[in-house]
């Protein structure tokens, strides 16, 4: 195993994460992520509820961060409009609406009952 070639690659996908930031989407959910980590924080979580939540946020920022890839290929493909690069775009929009409306009602199932 090529171990400089292995680091190298954790190199690029450090870069690819930077890269990422300029999407405001990107930064809403880093900025959420660390919002909840500092509730979570605040209101006591049991180890598992920190699992679940982390295992949310992770899918969450990941799902983004393929709608961003999935973005940056169209538009080398497709710099022009298209219908089906409209329909990729918006596919991949969809699958990071359907994993944040389901961290949000996990969020809510883990602290509503702890506030009140
Ligand atoms: N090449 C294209 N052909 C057809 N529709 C497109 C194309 N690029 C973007 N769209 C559509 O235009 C709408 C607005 O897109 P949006 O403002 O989010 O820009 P984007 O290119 O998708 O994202 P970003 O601004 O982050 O690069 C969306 O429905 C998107 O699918």
């Amino acid at each position: 195993m090529d171990i400089r070639k292995f680091i190298r690659s954790f190199g690029y996908a450090a870069e690819g994460l930077i890269t990422a930031m300029r999407e405001q989407n990107i930064r809403f959910h880093y900025t959420s992520a660390a919002v909840v980590w500092l509730v979570g924080f605040f209101t006591g979580l049991s180890v598992m509820e920190w699992m679940i939540l982390i295992l949310v946020m992770a899918l969450v920022i990941g799902a983004e961060l393929f709608n961003t890839a999935i973005e940056r290929v169209v538009d080398l493909a497709s710099p022009e409009i298209h219908p089906l690069a409209k329909q990729a775009k918006d596919i991949a929009a969809g699958a990071v609406l359907v994993f944040a409306i389901a961290s949000v009602i996990i969020g809510m199932l883990i602290f509503l009952p702890k506030w009140f």
